[in-house]
């Protein structure tokens, strides 16, 4: 295995040689393993997380849990095959420290479950995280009855004070900013006396299949959660009070960390087959099978798993992200070097990412010879051709891997600090290689 480059090397993205043609394993969703681990942390007894995601992301909310006082015994799992987690819950426990680093998953996920400790929790983390939305969890705790002290911007550092429990009951939300205020308060919500009814209040709601994913994969483990899909009001969710079990999960890979390695069968007119895909998933990189069909390529879904095929040309694409924004990164590099403009639309929230991703796309595209411009919501892409250059990535895992695409089809382009993509995809250099060598 190549060695781990240094945060402020420079990587020299490969460029493609010809069309690639390979089978890429990736590895689990950090929406599915940080979920699963939440759930399994609350639950009444023991439970199993197969082939779970190690990376930044879901080391941080494994360590934050075991600093509750969770035991997360990491190893070969029951039938004695493959990564699995053993997850033991117990009383939850405070004083502890949390570290969240930039995970928008444990930065809201998080502070409701502490509310539910023996004591305060202190949650701090990177710069970035201090600037990321957290109002709409702080505030909503705050009136289901918790006491949190913070610097009165609404956001980190904060300390959640737990008493053991929480009252729960009706509250509302404005999560037009994050997706991840409505999932936070819906996954401790069982644990709540009152169980919990989150209104959202806001005009727009980001990340839908985010939310979609929250409910079943409470429902998996038992807890009766009613939804706008399922007969409700529109805009509330409401869950019961109730125990949760302990389960068996397998997790998916990472459909959004597919992205990369589908783009690159798209932009090299190659084929990339992804096994294990899910026939039936929340995950919104499932959406890649329609967007990237229509920027060119194909795909066919077997019980193997997606064989994605490009045709040798790039089309542009107007498209509404919002239910999917974690995908614009990748799919503003590919739109980078279509055959006709583009206009992604529906990711104003995206300013507020790892990074200003909407700032950060326009600058590090037009610096290698691109057109890209900002609108109140996405962003407009004219495609021209490019050079090489410095890419950019502000610490956001997925504009480096944005940059790896574009380096595919442009010469010279060299990626700063690929290491970030350790937030969900450590492997993402070597994968990427592989790919290539199989070409
Ligand atoms: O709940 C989740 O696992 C996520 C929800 C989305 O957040 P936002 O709604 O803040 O965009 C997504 O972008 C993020 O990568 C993961
Ligand atoms: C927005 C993302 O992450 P986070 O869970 O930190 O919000 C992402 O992975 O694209």
């Amino acid at each position: 295995m190549a060695p781990t480059p240094a945060p402020t090397a420079l990587w020299p993205a490969p460029h493609a040689s010809g069309a690639v043609d390979a089978t890429v394993h990736v590895p689990g969703s950090k929406s599915v393993t940080n979920r699963a681990l939440v759930l399994a942390a609350l639950a009444s007894e023991p439970g199993w997380l197969r082939r779970p995601l190690r990376s930044r992301d879901t080391l941080l909310m494994a360590d934050a849990l075991r600093a509750m006082g969770i035991e997360i015994e990491e190893g070969v799992g029951p039938d004695g095959t493959g990564e699995a987690w053993r997850v033991l819950p117990t009383g939850l426990r405070g004083p502890a420290t949390v570290d969240v680093g930039n995970a928008g998953t444990v930065m809201r996920f998080l502070p409701p479950v502490a509310t539910l400790a023996d004591g305060p929790v202190h949650f701090d983390g990177d710069p970035r995280s201090y600037e990321r939305p957290l109002h709409g969890v702080i505030d909503a705790l705050r009136a289901l009855g918790a006491r949190i002290d913070d610097d009165g911007r609404g956001a980190l550092p904060l300390t959640v004070h737990g008493v053991g429990a929480l009252d729960g009951g009706p509250v509302e939300v404005d999560a037009s900013s994050s997706s991840q205020f409505v999932s936070a308060l819906l996954l401790s919500g069982p644990r709540f006396n009152q169980g919990v009814e989150v209104r959202h209040t806001g005009s727009t709601l980001p990340s839908l299949p985010h939310i979609r994913m929250t409910v079943d994969m409470l429902r998996a483990v038992g807890a009766q959660v009613d939804t706008p899909e399922s007969g409700g009001e529109p805009g509330v969710w409401r869950v019961t009070p109730g125990a949760l079990l302990g389960r068996d999960l397998t997790v998916e890979p990472d459909l959004s960390n597919a992205q990369p390695f589908l783009a690159a069968a798209l932009v090299t007119g190659g084929r990339v087959v992804v096994p294990d895909w899910p026939a039936r998933t929340t995950q919104p990189g499932d959406r890649l099978r329609e967007i990237f069909t229509e920027m060119g390529g194909s795909c066919r879904l077997t019980d193997y798993g997606l064989e994605f095929t490009g045709s040798g040309s790039v089309h542009g694409i107007d498209v509404d992200l919002g239910d999917v924004g974690e995908l614009t990164p990748g799919i503003a590099a590919v739109a980078a070097l279509a055959d006709s403009p583009s206009t992604l639309r529906g990711v104003a929230h995206l300013r507020l990412h790892e990074t200003d991703r909407l700032a950060a796309l326009t600058k590090e595209i037009n610096e290698l010879g691109g057109d890209v411009t900002e609108t109140a919501d996405g962003l407009h892409i004219r495609p021209r051709p490019l050079h090489g250059g410095v890419f950019h990535t502000y610490e956001d895992h997925r504009m480096a891997t944005a940059g790896a695409i574009i380096g595919l089809a442009v010469e010279g382009v060299r990626i700063e600090n690929v290491a970030t993509t350790a937030k969900t995809l450590p492997d993402f250099p070597d994968l990427w290689t592989a790919m290539l060598g199989a070409a």
